[in-house]
């Protein structure tokens, strides 16, 4: 049988093929990435500086070692470079392969924001494991050359509050820049977000709302930010956490029909692309969330390793062509802010104006805000703190729906 090729080794494509060999031992898998192939938990990345963790501490595999326990070949430092789906032939920097299935767990790219100036070329953004290791130099060298070294966070979103609750705890002054009046607006009801603005100021860390970065200056030993609002900043280092965006490129290039595309690559409730043997799963990926054909991009674990154990299944059952299906279901997400733990689960944008949230106050300060439908149904909810027991009866009481 030709391989099966999984693009990608983030963990996308390693929860996929640790899933397919749960199910197929002996299916030759070669796993193409450009990167060094080696194994991380990228959620690990904003948590890690206050830990003192170096780069190697947070790699637990190397693609040698993932290659023999996986019983496959990994062609690290290699790109996919076209897609040939009606001859089932990829193209790559190490050359042409033909697949009998294909696997793009090809990841998002941070998005740059049209900033001006001289130093908008040194903003920093984190969504690797090689930028966590430029960003942890530059910090090192800031806090041996300064007293006070400040941080300006473009986006107070996920990875912002939890860059910006990490290096506050490892003695940087954090500014937090957000166009939204509170943080984590897309995903936390007001009282959930405005405790963790609190949490947050109270332990040092400026918040900048209803404003954004528009340029940046180099000063040789500082950059100056000047915002939409007429304010000035003078920071050492400047990290963008504004989003990402999904790696579609090479599927809208594939010969001689594009793969469907839309945010990102669009795939049907199997993680099936709108080709044939070719699947997409993780970051690049743009999932089926309902069975009104609604769809989303989903940049998080849970449905990561649910779409791989789904999408494993099929290719096992590949010869019977039996497709399984991803079954996303009630998937909280968890705010890694030491300072305002927080688990969230926020309605799905099709109930959105179907109900509100109702808050309950414990009295041990635990914050439950409940999302609640029109006809009293449970649609969502945030925590904080992230108590589980708590969140496991939510989550009991969403799935007996
Ligand atoms: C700082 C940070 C903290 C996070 N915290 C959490 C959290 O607490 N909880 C949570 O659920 N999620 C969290 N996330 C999100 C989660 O980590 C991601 O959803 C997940 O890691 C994405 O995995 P992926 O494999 O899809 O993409 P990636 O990890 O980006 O992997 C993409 C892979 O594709 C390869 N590649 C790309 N293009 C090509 C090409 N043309 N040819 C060959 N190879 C290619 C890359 O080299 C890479 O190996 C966090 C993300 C970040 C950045």
């Amino acid at each position: 049988m030709k391989p099966i090729f999984v693009i990608g080794s983030g963990m996308a494509g390693v929860s996929l093929i640790r899933e397919l060999r749960k199910l197929d031992t002996s299916t030759p898998i070669i796993l193409v990435t450009a990167d060094d192939g080696g194994f991380y938990s990228k959620p690990m990345l904003s948590n890690a500086f206050a830990q003192n963790k170096l780069p190697a501490q947070l790699k637990t595999q190397t693609a040698t070692q993932l290659a023999e326990q996986l019983a496959i070949t990994i062609l690290h430092q290699t790109q996919l470079q076209k897609i040939e789906s009606d001859r089932h032939v990829i193209h790559t920097s190490m050359g042409e392969f033909e697949y009998h299935a294909l696997v793009l767990a090809v990841g998002a790219q941070a998005i740059r924001l049209p900033i001006q100036g001289s130093g908008a070329n040194q903003i920093m953004s984190v969504n690797h494991l090689d930028d966590y290791a430029k960003f942890r130099d530059r910090l090192e060298q800031i806090s041996q050359s300064v007293t006070n070294p400040t941080i300006a966070i473009l986006g107070a979103g996920l990875i912002g509050c939890e860059f910006a609750d990490d290096l506050n705890q490892a003695g940087f002054e954090v500014h937090l820049f957000d166009p939204n009046p509170s943080p984590l607006a897309a995903l936390l009801p007001p009282t959930v977000s405005l405790r963790l603005q609190q949490q947050l100021e109270a332990k040092g860390i400026h918040f900048h709302l209803n404003d954004s970065v528009t340029s940046v200056e180099d000063q040789g030993d500082n950059l100056k930010l000047t915002t939409k609002d007429g304010g000035e900043f003078e920071v050492h280092l400047v990290l963008s956490a504004v989003g990402l965006i999904p790696n579609k490129a090479i599927a809208q290039q594939c010969h001689p029909t594009p793969l469907h595309t839309d945010r990102g690559i669009v795939v049907d409730a199997n993680g099936m692309t709108s080709a044939p043997d070719i699947y997409a799963l993780g970051d690049c990926a743009q999932y089926t969330v309902d069975t009104d054909g609604n769809s989303s991009v989903l940049p998080y674990i849970a449905p990561i390793l649910a779409a791989a154990r789904a999408i494993a299944k099929s290719l096992a059952d590949s010869s019977t062509q039996k497709a399984h299906r991803i079954e996303l279901g009630p998937m909280p997400v968890i705010i890694k802010t030491p300072s305002c733990p927080i688990a969230v689960l926020p309605p799905s944008p099709q109930v959105r104006a179907k109900g509100k949230w109702l808050d309950e106050h414990l009295a041990d300060d635990t914050l439950i805000s409940r999302f609640v439908l029109d006809d009293g149904r449970l649609a969502g909810f945030a925590l904080t703190p992230n108590n589980a027991k708590i969140r496991n009866e939510l989550l009991a009481l969403m799935n007996a729906r």
